[in-house]
């Protein structure tokens, strides 16, 4: 059944265990969730709540034990191995804390990686400039600082212009100035392009530039907030 029209990503009954008997852990116990296209969503939890656990499955990454993902009319469940790896390089974009850059490459060519193979990439350029590198394009990521090498991560997931940017503690490697430029590029990314930004951190604080807040709580949805007035990442407190 496809989603209701808006609706980017739901859920039902998720679950996913790791191992078996003793040492099976279940990190996922039955998420039911709706995500509406075009919002910032921010997931908070403690430590092994099941946070980059969920991303994983929702971004094609890995695969529920039981339940059902949707995204808008595609079930991911029904994929085989290779259409989810098209569905990743068709809608999906990702952003790691540790920034994944290929350290021989200047950061032009890194973005380039990616333009190359995707459907309809935005020129590579233009993905440096929505992140405010046009200034560093020959740089290689030794000469950059770890804001920079975030944002040029940032650009590579964008410039194939994705549905859904996933970022998992993109901040949690930077300090408070660089990791609110970084909280800035996903805003202006999310107005610019609409795309939505599901993003897991551990910083509450970060939750208030959001739309919607999950909070996970041992494997299972805690509570979601909307939130009616939104914070600017400048307004944050750190
Ligand atoms: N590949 C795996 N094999 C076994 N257990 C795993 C695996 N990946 C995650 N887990 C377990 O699943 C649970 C949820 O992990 P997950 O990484 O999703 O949590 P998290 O909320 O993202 O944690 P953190 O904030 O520390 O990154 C944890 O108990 C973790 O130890």
């Amino acid at each position: 059944m496809a989603n209701q029209e808006g609706l980017g990503f739901v859920t039902r009954g998720l679950t996913k265990s790791y191992g078996e008997g003793r040492s099976k852990v279940h990190a996922l116990r039955g998420i039911d969730l709706s995500i509406p296209e075009g919002e910032i969503v921010v997931m908070l939890g403690a430590s092994g709540s099941g946070k980059s656990t969920l991303l994983n499955i929702l971004g094609g990454l890995d695969r529920p034990t039981s339940g059902t993902v949707h995204f808008r009319d595609i079930e991911l469940g029904a994929l085989s191995d290779r259409e989810l790896t098209k569905f990743r390089r068709d809608h999906v974009g990702f952003v790691f804390q540790f920034y994944n850059l290929m350290p021989s490459l200047t950061a032009l060519e890194n973005v380039e990686l990616v333009t190359e193979i995707a459907d309809n990439p935005m020129p590579p350029e233009k993905a440096l400039d929505l992140v405010g590198l046009t200034k560093r394009l020959d740089h290689f990521p030794s000469q950059l600082s770890g804001g920079e090498q975030q944002r040029v991560a940032i650009a590579r997931a964008i410039a194939k212009q994705p549905d859904v940017l996933f970022c998992d503690e993109p901040t949690g490697a930077l300090d408070s100035t660089t990791g609110r430029s970084v909280l800035e590029v996903l805003n202006h990314v999310n107005a610019e392009l609409g795309s939505t930004v599901l993003m897991v951190t551990h910083a509450a604080n970060i939750a208030g530039m959001a739309h919607r807040v999950i909070r996970l709580v041992d494997g299972q949805i805690g509570e979601v907030q909307v939130n009616d007035v939104r914070q600017t990442p400048a307004e944050i407190d750190w």
